[in-house]
């Protein structure tokens, strides 16, 4: 019996109808067989017997090496080899009608469609670097040059590594495949780029090996290699045969960090001070200005047809696809330059994304120790840039990461000079702009707090790690009861009548409040801090007048300088390690920002909202993270609280934590708004006094009430502890505790319109478009991002937890079976039982009782799934325990039908098995935050996370 017999259920070109006949003869159900696609060179198709059906799947293809996924529109997980893809649904049905059983019996399939195999005797050679065998073995007509061994790994991947040039020239000689990846991810050029020299990169370059090659797993390309090795030849060839300089890793590495951290000072200082040349293409071929999608469309479209006609007339076949322009797009969702090109009779849009390189030129006293702001562009997780012209060439180079590459450039229709008036935007009128606004040009992802690395971090993965921790009894997981719409709408104006107005004068500024969140808080001279609305308004001014782009400032020298220590901190690490390395004091938790009471100006209106807001009117209520160590002190500090315990002897932190203990009298109920699982949940009033101005106010607040303090309080004031240390827009604040002679309660802020879960239900008719679907789950995202950075992990992430504060607002709430995570870990394992929201649960939580960020994550994806399936809930009827079973079998929810493919998509990396291919919060985030009806994220996400 041959190695491969478990293999030989490949059938070449074998034709529908006889797959059809074949399979027809009677065999068990789950029969099956691999083709050849008839259709789509380079797919295939397996056929499958059902029922005594034949159904075929089309296999396709993803890009040049062994990646294939079943085209079945409801599950689409990509595999490495068809023999992976065949193991993965032998496993289980996966989404086809049945799992497969019985192979009929053929050949193996191709080895460039595999996986890996076994180590055969060329493998040997080249592993030995004998080149008599080689050339003995091309020789006498061996075929199986592009065979994979165990690591996945081709003659040619060993060649690279341990062979001279004789052998890669015999190998590529015989045609051998030069782009295969390895088990690793690797491509024999990133061998190569380690240790070899000039003239062998040269030869592989000059065989078609990609310079930008990206392993999936790091996204190292092979300058990344080279730099990291310290091979300068390699990286003089790669820059020679236009390998971009500025490459990204997954983790937002260049190759003069990796240089850097690996000790290759030669060639971490040729990588800084490359020059680059100076692009071949400008402005005038492509750049239109100010241009909506649809004139973009329109102009792209006409250039096309008229493109058709003309080859046509010469009788060439017309191909159209590579047509293209640049333009500025005034989108509310975030505006900047967006690249709209046609593939194959669509059009298509990617964002130009801006970044600043913070440069410290060490070598140039002369610049003392400032910094210098330089402006980089990019497209998703590609390479930076110093100018559009040069991400425009590079893209008409290569085609790596767009459909298609850039080929006939569509230049702008010369347009009348404008008057002057055309730079001032459009509908907003200036008297309504926060004061102090600085107007330098800035984008969303780009302003970003420098501890957030998560710009550059768009593909990387969070790794769970060990945890530590104490145990609680778990709650519930319940429904709650129905609001009454006219309430819900009544309260939204009045709470949030600034805002409203504000929007009312620049609608399109509508969308962009949450963005602010992304920004630094800008101060004005006298450090006040402005609005989140300021950096709402700074995109809003980063308009161009038409056909003149809004340039970033290009660095002085195309040189890019070496970074400061903090810096290079920014670039080269995740968010998790920087949080943990400068944030963390030595209780584990971040140093306070206070929790601050705004109290409108209006009249009779009171609005409780967080930092940001002129600190004038701010009504500090206490400072009071930093002086609770952990969360079961502050649980044990409420406990005495509650019991009246509390006595003058009590330590001198008491003092500052007693803030939160709000005397009953100050309360006032209203009606019930909600049922929770301890008690009622009441509308109210807060009477406080505003420290500055000594005015007493009333406070609109929820109160939640614990029903049964006997059996429930402990767990009630954990809850509380722990939503006492979070401060968010999109986190519901607790204000404090109160205690009356029948209850305890919580004060929070009040979130207008209720549970996010019975708004959809209740409003489902008028929601259709999900047009603010896209706005909430990017608030949801920002949301537990921050969770994330506090070591949070919240357990109990569903539709029914989130709280609308208004129809642009939503916010995370129920903190009841939240976690903190202690220093150095990201996950928290569970050992006792209680009753769980299984089916929000990600495998390995329901099965191993392990809850992380990445555990958090799967359960966003399931509150998507609720809002897209307009409240229905997860998994119909079907039992918990079949639940489970089907999760485990690798079945998921369907699409809902009114949810767009690229949600969906994300939905499912979100239910990645292995939590370590889910995508992170930062990276959902700015997935939801971008218009979505971009393709850049969608092409990511399926790429590259599943
Ligand atoms: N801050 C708030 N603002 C407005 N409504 C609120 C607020 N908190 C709670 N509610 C209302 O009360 C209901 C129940 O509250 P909550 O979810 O906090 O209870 P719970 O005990 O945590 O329930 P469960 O554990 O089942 O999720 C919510 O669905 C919502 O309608």
């Amino acid at each position: 019996m041959s190695r491969d017999d478990h293999l030989n259920w490949f059938h070449g070109s074998l034709t529908r109808d006889a797959a059809d006949d074949l399979l027809k003869q009677g065999y068990e159900d789950g029969t099956f067989l691999v083709r050849e696609s008839s259709t789509a060179a380079g797919d295939f198709v397996l056929s499958l017997l059902y029922q005594g059906e034949v159904c075929h799947y089309q296999i396709r293809r993803h890009g040049e090496d062994a990646f294939f996924s079943i085209d079945d529109k409801v599950q689409t997980k990509i595999l490495h080899g068809l023999d992976t893809l065949v193991e993965y649904y032998q496993e289980a049905a996966n989404g086809l009608v049945t799992h497969l059983t019985v192979p009929l019996i053929r050949d193996a399939p191709p080895h460039n469609t595999r996986s890996h195999g076994v180590t055969n005797l060329l493998h040997r050679a080249t592993g030995k670097n004998d080149s008599k065998v080689v050339f003995e073995l091309l020789k006498c007509g061996y075929r199986n040059f592009d065979a994979k061994n165990q690591d996945g790994q081709t003659a040619l991947h060993l060649a690279a590594l341990h062979c001279d040039e004789e052998i890669l020239k015999l190998l590529l000689d015989a045609r051998v495949q030069v782009n295969s990846m390895d088990s690793f991810g690797y491509q024999p050029l990133h061998y190569a780029c380690r240790h070899k020299s000039a003239t062998f990169i040269r030869t592989l370059i000059a065989a078609q090996a990609n310079v930008q090659g990206r392993n999936i797993e790091n996204g190292h390309v092979p300058l990344h290699e080279a730099a990291k090795y310290g091979n300068l030849e390699a990286v003089q060839e790669l820059l020679e045969a236009h390998a971009p300089l500025l490459p990204r890793t997954n983790s937002g590495e260049f190759p003069f960090d990796l240089a850097k951290e690996s000790g290759q000072t030669q060639v971490e200082g040729f990588l800084l001070n490359y020059k680059l040349p100076l692009a071949n293409t400008n402005k005038e071929q492509w750049y239109h200005g100010t241009l909506t999608r649809d004139e973009a469309t329109s102009i792209l479209k006409k250039h096309a047809s008229d493109q058709q006609a003309s080859q046509l007339a010469a009788s060439h076949t017309s191909d159209t696809s590579g047509c293209f322009l640049v333009r500025y797009s005034e989108s509310p969702a975030g505006a900047g330059y967006v690249l709209t090109l046609l593939c194959e009779g669509m059009t298509k849009n990617f964002r130009i994304s801006q970044a600043e390189l913070f440069q410290y030129i060490k070598a140039r006293p002369d610049l003392g120790r400032s910094s210098l702001q330089s402006k980089f562009l990019y497209i998703d997780d590609g390479p930076y840039w110093p100018s559009l012209e040069h991400l425009v060439e590079h893209f008409m180079r290569f085609s790596y990461g767009l459909p298609v590459r850039l080929r006939y450039p569509v230049p702008p229709q010369p347009k009348p000079e404008l008057p002057s008036f055309a730079t001032i935007p459009r509908s907003i009128p200036k008297r309504t702009l926060p004061a102090a606004i600085d107007c330098h040009v800035s984008t969303i992802g780009i302003t970003k707090k420098k501890e957030s690395s998560s710009m550059f971090n768009t593909l990387r993965l969070t790794s769970p790690k060990k945890a530590l921790f104490d145990m609680n009894s778990l709650r519930k997981c319940k429904t709650k009861p129905k609001r009454n719409k006219s309430e819900s709408e009544v309260s939204v104006g009045k709470a949030h009548h600034n805002t409203e107005e504000f929007h009312a004068t620049a609608p399109m500024l509508q969308n962009l409040r949450f963005f602010t969140e992304f920004s630094s808080v800008q101060t004005d001279s006298g450090g006040n801090a402005n609005p989140p609305l300021g950096a709402a308004a700074i995109e809003f001014y980063n308009v161009p007048k038409n056909n003149s782009a809004v340039e970033p400032p290009l660095p002085s020298t195309l040189n890019i300088s070496t970074k400061t220590e903090a810096e290079n901190e920014y670039f080269t690490k995740s968010d998790l390690l920087i949080t943990r390395d400068r944030d963390l004091n030595s209780n584990g938790y971040l140093p306070t920002t206070d929790v601050r009471f705004v109290v409108d100006s209006g009249e009779g209106s009171q609005i409780i909202k967080e930092i940001g807001y002129d600190r004038k009117q701010t009504a500090r209520l206490d400072s009071f993270i930093s002086s609770c160590s952990t969360e079961s002190e502050m649980a044990s500090y409420l406990h005495r609280q509650c019991n009246g315990s509390f006595t003058s002897e009590n330590s001198s932190t008491d003092t500052n934590k007693e803030r939160f203990f709000i005397q009953a009298e100050n309360i006032e109920r209203e009606g019930v708004i909600g049922e929770g699982e301890f008690g009622s949940v009441y509308k109210g009033w807060l009477l406080t006094r505003n420290s500055t101005t000594g005015v007493d106010v009333r406070v609109e607040v929820a109160i939640k009430t614990l029903r049964d303090e006997h059996s429930n309080k402990k767990e009630f004031l954990r809850e509380a502890s722990a939503m006492i240390r979070l401060q968010h827009q999109c986190i519901v604040q607790l204000i404090g505790i109160a205690k009356d002679p029948e209850n305890l309660m919580m004060v929070q802020e009040l979130a207008s319109l209720g549970s996010m879960l019975h708004f959809i239900i209740n409003n489902s008719e008028q929601i259709r478009d999900c047009s603010e679907f896209k706005l909430w789950a990017s608030q949801i995202a920002e949301g537990m991002n921050y969770l994330v950075s506090q070591h949070f992990v919240h357990r109990d992430l569903a539709a029914r937890n989130i709280l609308l504060a208004s129809r642009r607002q939503a916010k995370i709430s129920d903190f009841g079976m939240s976690r903190s995570l202690s220093t150095g870990s990201d996950q928290y394992t569970f050992t006792q039982g209680g009753k769980w929201p299984l089916r929000w649960y990600a495998p390995e939580s329901f099965n191993n009782g392990i809850f992380s960020h990445a555990s958090d994550v799967w359960s966003f994806g399931i509150t998507l799934w609720e809002m897209w399936a307009l409240g229905k809930p997860p998994y119909g009827e079907i039992s918990n325990v079949d639940v489970i079973k089907l999760v485990d079998s690798g079945q998921r929810l369907p699409k809902p039908d009114l949810c767009p493919v690229n949600i969906y998509a994300i939905m499912n990396s979100c239910w990645n098995y292995s939590p370590k291919n889910r995508p992170t919060f930062a990276y959902l985030k700015e997935f939801f935050a971008r218009t979505l009806d971009y393709q850049n994220l969608l092409e990511m996400a399926e790429t590259v996370r599943i």
